[in-house]
């Protein structure tokens, strides 16, 4: 447990943004470890309160409504409805999922801002920014595009480059221009309200880098480097339409940033969840025995444990994050996830497409988390923990232990008698992993924590095929009776050690023991299950994944890579200018192939014989790579009769059958639309 004993755990995951749908990278970087942590302490008799919501204002939002001819209104009712759909589909439990277009969103953040604005915190000042005078708008953020000043990229954005990651003012674009009208932006005299980073400098420093040496090193050292760089007075404020109005005279026209919003969404969705529950919600932000966690990826580092930090302390009403266990990046085969280029395993399709795999897909995102390192996610790992994990360990020794009991004595748990050194020892584990688990949960090393949970797991499959109860069963009964409690005692153990990482498998192994519900406090124990308690049926908790399914999402893979190929791929210019003759000296006909066979030692030549209307002639086509001989005999194809004939590998080919060469490289013949007759002319 935590140094300090808290009275309550407020969690925030990160507001996912509704300009898309949720993809593993989200899942295993915020949602999957966030909502591990939640379940464990609530089985821990915590008074846990686990928040989020969608953030659905921004640049971002409206510069795709405009794309797609659409309000930002309708593209964050269609991504928040999907969003919080697929988040509970896979069991994410949030005690609320709200959203920051809702009243009470608007309501709080504007409320802040005002006060704030009250106190003298800001510092309005009037400056010239970009403004494209097509558009007759100012140009914000995403807005302006331009040139990095870092690494050269020329599609940096005015507040970050994706690229190389650094965070950018538009003044510091080269050649910028207007998102909205590709026009360069002329300069315009406009006032905002600045929050004077600045001036916390000093104090964050104090609280961070001298009061949370424990965070995790990679969140430390960004804060550190963060500090070490300077920090200087952000706006607060934005000439757009669309977000939460600024509450002051002088403001019309302007929105609050979406990063001084987002974050209080976790306090307007604490007031919402409070006003549904007729509960107060003011202790899980203000009273001094709260502990504050927010669950991030890395980008947002700087605004949960700088910005955000720096607003409530100028509050001054609230608590501060006790902790942010960001973690880093998740990348898919080898490739950063991108929405745009819809690099990505999305949730809601994962949903459908391997449905009751839910945990199978917690599983391997807790297993391989970015917790310290940017990690990758691939299909075929996603296959070999399923089959050798939770098929051949944790499922393979739960279905023993209940398969046996219902055998052996009709479901009823036997009791125990002598025990042996191999007992001991067994016991000793079961006794040893709530402990182990707990302590890997406290320091956010979950998947130290699921390996300790599988070791267990581990434990139990041993014990079974070294006890041998199925051989015992006959010469020694009473034995066979210790080793099943035994083992059920840890299968009982799992049930409760497993929910915060599989609360659907749990629940199924619930049901099978026929338990009531057990708190972590009661683990460890190996009286679990009393002897003469009736258990269930077995059934299976988890089912092998065969190579067709995976073969499946792969190639689906494969496909977004050919799309977005194809996207960015440019025809090759136009050849010089040639006159008709030129072109009507080619005699190109209609032939159908008649025959068609590899050519020896040749990876890419077939030899084919084709009926030109005038002969029957070969040719040898480079095309072994593209079609199999037994699959194009009787295609028809496009052929140049009047090429001079040339030798190839020793054999001569007459004409030459044209193709059609796409992006990647495949080639496919230029074919008429219906069979016509041999020889018939092409012109
Ligand atoms: N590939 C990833 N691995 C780990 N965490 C991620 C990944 N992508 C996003 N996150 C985290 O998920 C949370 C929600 O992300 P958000 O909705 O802001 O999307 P985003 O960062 O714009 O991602 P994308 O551009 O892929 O849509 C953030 O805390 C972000 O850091
Ligand atoms: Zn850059």
């Amino acid at each position: 447990m935590p140094e300090k004993k808290f009275d309550r755990h407020t969690i925030t995951a990160a507001l996912p943004y509704a300009n898309g749908p949720v993809h593993i990278g989200h899942l295993a970087g915020v949602y999957v470890p966030a909502d591990i942590y939640a379940r464990y302490l609530r089985s821990r008799k915590r008074d846990v309160l686990f928040v989020c919501g969608s953030d659905e204002h921004g640049v971002a939002i409206t510069l795709r409504a405009r794309k797609e001819g659409v309000t930002p209104q309708e593209i964050v009712d269609k991504y928040h409805t999907l969003i919080k759909d697929s988040f509970e589909k896979l069991g994410i439990s949030f005690d609320i999922y709200s959203r920051t277009s809702n009243k009470i969103h608007h309501e709080t953040s504007s409320e802040m801002f005002r006060e704030l604005f009250e106190k003298g915190v800001f510092e309005e000042k009037t400056s010239e920014q970009y403004y494209d005078e097509q558009s007759k708008q100012f140009l914000a953020d995403r807005y302006i595009i331009g040139t990095c000043p870092n690494c050269s990229y020329d599609q940096a954005y005015g507040d970050q480059c994706e690229k190389c990651g650094s965070s950018l003012s538009p003044s510091e674009l080269i050649n910028p221009r207007s998102a909205l009208s590709g026009d360069k932006p002329v300069l315009k005299e406009t006032t905002h309200w600045y929050f004077p980073m600045n001036d916390y400098e000093n104090w964050l420093r104090q609280w961070i880098l001298e009061g949370h040496k424990e965070w995790k090193s990679n969140v430390y050292g960004q804060c550190k480097s963060w500090l070490d760089g300077g920090l200087m007075p952000r706006a607060m404020t934005r000439d757009l339409d669309w977000g939460v109005k600024v509450p002051v005279k002088g403001a019309e026209g302007k929105v609050l940033y979406v990063w001084f919003d987002a974050p209080i969404g976790y306090i307007s969705a604490t007031k919402e969840w409070a006003l549904e529950n007729n509960r107060d919600w003011e202790p899980y932000w203000k009273d001094e025995n709260t502990r504050l966690l927010h669950f991030i990826g890395k980008d947002n580092i700087v605004f949960h444990c700088i910005i955000f930090p720096s607003i409530l302390h100028a509050d001054g009403s609230y608590v501060l994050p006790d902790n942010v266990p960001a973690n880093e990046f998740l990348n898919l085969e080898g490739n950063k996830i991108s929405t745009s280029k819809n690099w990505a395993v999305w949730l809601h399709e994962y949903l459908e497409e391997l449905p009751g795999k839910e945990d199978v897909l917690r599983y391997v995102l807790c297993a391989n988390a970015p917790e310290t390192k940017d990690n990758d996610f691939t299909w075929k790992d996603f296959q070999t923990r399923n089959n050798s994990e939770l098929v051949a360990i944790f499922g393979n020794f739960i279905n023993r232990s209940v398969v046996l009991t219902n055998k052996y004595y009709d479901g009823v748990v036997p009791e125990r008698g002598e025990l042996y050194d191999i007992d001991h020892d067994t016991i000793k584990k079961i006794k040893e992993a709530p402990e182990r688990i707990a302590k890997s949960m406290e320091a956010f090393r979950f998947r130290e924590a699921l390996s300790e949970f599988i070791d267990l797991a581990r434990t139990g499959n041993k014990y079974l095929a070294d006890t041998e109860p199925w051989k015992l069963i006959k010469e020694n009964p009473e034995r066979v009776k210790t080793i099943m409690n035994i083992g059920l005692q840890i299968a009982a153990n799992l049930a409760v050690l497993g929910e915060p990482f599989l609360p659907y498998t749990s629940q199924k192994l619930v049901d099978m023991l026929n338990m009531d519900k057990v708190y972590w406090d009661k683990t460890g124990s190996i009286d679990l299950l009393t002897s003469g308690h009736k258990i269930n049926k077995a059934e299976l908790l988890f089912e092998k994944i065969e190579d067709d399914v995976i073969q499946k999402q792969v190639q689906k893979l494969e496909n977004t890579k050919v799309a977005n190929e194809l996207e960015n791929v440019k025809a090759a210019p136009a050849k010089d200018e040639i006159t008709f003759d030129d072109f009507v000296k080619m005699d190109i006909r209609v032939g159908t192939i008649l025959e068609a066979e590899k050519v020896r030692k040749s990876k890419k030549l077939l030899k084919l014989k084709v009926d030109t209307g005038i002969d029957k002639r070969t040719v040898l086509s480079g095309i072994a790579e593209h079609y199999a001989p037994e699959d194009i005999i009787g295609q028809q194809v496009s052929i140049l009769v009047n090429l001079a004939p040339r030798k190839i590998m020793g054999e001569e080919s007459q004409g030459m059958i044209l193709m059609a060469e796409n992006v990647d490289g495949t080639l496919r013949f230029v074919q008429p639309s219906e069979v016509v007759k041999p020889g018939s002319g092409i012109s």
